[in-house]
């Protein structure tokens, strides 16, 4: 499979140059998976569906977003899929944070070979977030439970950031847990790729009691 078998998957018209990109891309995610793991083995066979199509969904939700943040990226998922759908767009930021630093290397080396428009932070989430501008979207996958990731994302959602969360069949009870302690408008998108998944999309959040 290649980034143009899976063309229909993907947001919009992508181009030729783009396509080129996500091929680059896999080359290089490839080369790096024999030496550190960057997402389950048992998931890379299916890179372009499992990884590529299941970041690029998000694109689809948002089309006009140039400002993102990933937190937790490991291999580049969701971020470095999301910053090389906008490459061509000359306003685009992608800001990736990944504290495990041979990841964090190869999020580099992509960054340099295919996707301009991303920032890889190498550190922790907490400690980097006060540090970068406040994103139009935050983005994580396969991070944390629902509760952990709006504190993390606090900073920038409780100022009007949108979060666009991936969540598995079990997401209902990290939503309830939630509710306890915040406050949210929430879409939930089914997934594109895996069925019972969404991306919960979550806007105006703040804290209860807050006022
Ligand atoms: C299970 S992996 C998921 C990676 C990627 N989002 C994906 O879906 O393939 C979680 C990643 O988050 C990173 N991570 C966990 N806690 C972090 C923190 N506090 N700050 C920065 N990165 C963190 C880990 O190093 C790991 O690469």
């Amino acid at each position: 499979m290649s980034a143009r078998s899976i063309q229909t998957a993907l947001p919009g018209n992508v181009s030729r140059e783009t396509l080129e990109r996500l091929d680059r891309f896999e080359t290089l995610f490839r080369d790096w998976s024999r030496r550190i793991n960057l997402v389950a083995a048992s998931t890379e066979e299916e890179f372009w569906t499992r990884h590529i199509a299941d970041s690029a969904q998000l694109v689809a939700i948002a089309p006009d977003a140039r400002h993102w943040a990933d937190l937790g990226s490991g291999g580049g998922f969701p971020g470095m899929v999301v910053a090389i759908l906008m490459s061509e767009a000359a306003d685009a930021r992608v800001d990736l944070i990944e504290s495990n630093r041979k990841k964090a290397a190869f999020l580099q080396t992509a960054r340099a070979q295919c996707a301009p428009a991303a920032r890889v932070h190498a550190g922790r989430i907490e400690a980097v977030v006060p540090t970068i501008p406040q994103p139009e979207i935050v983005t994580a996958r396969a991070l944390a439970p629902l509760p952990d990731l709006i504190e993390l994302a606090a900073p920038w959602m409780k100022a009007g950031t949108r979060a666009l969360f991936h969540k598995g069949r079990g997401y209902a009870t990290e939503l309830a847990e939630c509710r306890a302690h915040w406050e949210f408008d929430l879409v939930e998108h089914p997934s594109r790729i895996a069925a019972g998944s969404v991306i919960l999309d979550l806007t105006a959040v703040r804290r209860r009691g807050s006022g």
